[in-house]
C-alpha cells in the first residue's frame, strides 16, 4: 500500500548513513586492499585473519560485508577449499576497485575526508542555522570559523583534504586524456584559483607545449617558482586575470554566488580577448541536467550542491543556470561534455 511504501522510503532515508558508515569502515579496515592483494576470491575466515580481527569479530565482519555486497561494493562467488565442499568467497566490483590504495583511481581519501567527523559535525546545528539572520555557512554556524581558515589550522584534517583533492585531480588526468581535443591547439592556458598547481602540472604533462600559468592569491602562490612552461602568478581574479588562449576554472565557480561568478567570467573573457573567436574559457563543474532520467546521478549532484552550500555557501548549477551565467557574462556559445561520471567540462566561447 502507499502507506507501507512511504514508510520504506522514509526509513531508507533515515538509515542511508549506515551504508555510508559501512563504506567508511571498509576503507578504514582496508578490505578492498586485502581482497586485491589476495589475488583471488577470498573467504570470510581468510579475510578476517588478513585483517587481524579477533575471532569474535568474524561474524560482525560478515554482517558488514553482507550490506556492502548488497550495495554493490563486493560480489560473492564460491571456491572449493581443500578439494571438497564449496565455500562462499568475496571479490571486488568496479566500485571497490576505486578503494584499492596506490592506484591512480583510488578514491579512499575522499571517503575518509567527506565522512570525517569534522565534515559531519556541522549538521548538529542546522535548525539554528536556518533561523539565524546572518549569511554564513552551516560550518561557520557550528564552529564559528570559516572552513578554509579552519582547514589551514588543523594539519591532520588539511592533509586528508589535500589527499582527497589530489585523488580527484588524478581522475581528472583520465578526463584530460579522454578530451584531448579541448586542449589541442592552445599555446597558453591560465588555471585560475589553481592552488599549488596540481591540475596545471597534469595539463603540462599531457601537453608540454602549452605554456601553463597557475594564477591564485599571493598567500597561495607567492613563494612558488615554476619552470619555463609552468609558472605561478599571484593576483586577484576579481580584478584581473593574466591573458592566455584559454582560462581554466576547475571547481571554482561552484564556490561563488552568481554575482561573483559573473565577475570572474567577465575577467576571464577579458583575459582571452586577444585571441578573438579562438579564445575559450574551460569550466569544470557539475551541471545538473533538469530532465535527466538518471535519478541516482541527479541525487548525487543535488547532494553535492548541499555539501558545497553548507561548507562554502557555494552551489552547483543546472544546465539552464550555466547558460544564463555564460550569456550574461557576454559569451556567445558553449559546449557541455560530461566527464568523471557526474561532472561536466563546459567550453565557453566569446
Ligand atoms: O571545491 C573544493 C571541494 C571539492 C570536494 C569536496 C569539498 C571541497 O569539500 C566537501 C567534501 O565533501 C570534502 C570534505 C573533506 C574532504 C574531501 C571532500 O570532498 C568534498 O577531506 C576532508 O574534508
Amino acid at each position: 500500500s502507499e502507506l507501507y511504501h512511504a514508510q520504506i522510503h522514509l526509513y531508507k532515508h533515515i538509515y542511508n548513513f549506515v551504508s555510508s558508515m559501512a563504506l567508511k569502515s571498509a576503507v578504514e579496515l582496508g578490505i578492498a586492499d586485502a581482497i586485491h592483494n589476495h589475488g583471488k576470491p577470498m573467504t570470510l575466515p581468510e579475510l578476517a585473519s588478513s585483517l587481524k580481527l579477533h575471532p569474535s569479530k568474524v561474524n560482525i565482519l560478515y554482517r558488514f560485508l553482507r550490506l556492502l555486497t548488497h550495495n554493490g561494493f563486493f560480489a560473492k562467488t564460491t571456491v572449493k577449499s581443500n578439494g571438497e565442499e564449496e565455500e562462499t568467497a568475496y571479490v571486488l566490483t568496479p566500485s571497490s576497485k576505486l578503494l584499492v590504495s596506490g592506484k591512480s583511481t583510488c578514491l579512499s581519501s575522499v571517503v575518509k575526508g567527506a565522512l570525517h567527523p569534522i565534515s559531519l559535525d556541522l549538521w548538529g546545528v542546522s535548525k539554528k542555522w536556518f533561523h539565524e539572520d546572518k549569511e554564513q555557512t552551516l560550518f561557520e554556524c557550528a564552529t564559528g570559523e570559516n572552513y578554509w581558515d579552519f582547514l589551514n589550522k588543523d594539519s591532520d584534517y588539511l592533509s586528508i583534504f589535500q589527499d582527497a583533492m589530489a585523488a580527484d585531480s588524478r581522475l581528472f588526468k583520465l578526463a584530460i586524456q579522454e578530451n584531448k581535443h579541448v586542449f589541442e591547439g592552445l599555446e597558453s592556458l591560465v588555471d585560475v584559483a589553481g592552488g599549488t598547481g596540481g591540475v596545471a602540472k597534469l595539463i603540462h604533462e599531457a601537453f608540454p607545449h602549452i605554456k601553463c600559468t597557475v594564477f591564485d592569491q599571493p598567500q597561495v602562490v607567492g613563494n612558488l617558482t615554476g619552470n619555463e612552461n609552468l609558472n605561478f602568478v599571484s593576483g586577484d581574479m576579481f580584478k584581473s586575470v593574466p591573458s592566455a588562449d584559454a582560462v581554466l576554472l576547475k571547481w571554482v565557480l561552484h564556490d561563488w554566488n552568481d554575482e561573483l561568478s559573473l565577475k570572474i567570467l567577465k575577467k576571464s573573457k577579458e583575459a582571452i580577448s586577444h585571441k578573438g573567436k579562438d579564445g575559450k574559457v574551460i569550466i569544470i563543474d557539475i551541471s545538473i541536467d533538469d530532465n535527466s532520467d538518471d535519478h541516482g546521478l541527479t541525487e548525487l549532484q543535488l547532494e553535492y550542491d548541499v555539501v558545497m552550500l553548507t561548507m562554502f555557501l557555494g552551489k552547483e548549477r543546472t544546465k539552464k543556470e550555466w547558460e544564463k551565467l555564460i550569456y550574461d557574462a557576454g559569451f556567445s556559445r558553449y559546449k557541455i561534455t560530461p566527464i568523471c561520471g557526474f561532472k561536466s567540462l563546459i567550453e565557453v566561447y566569446p
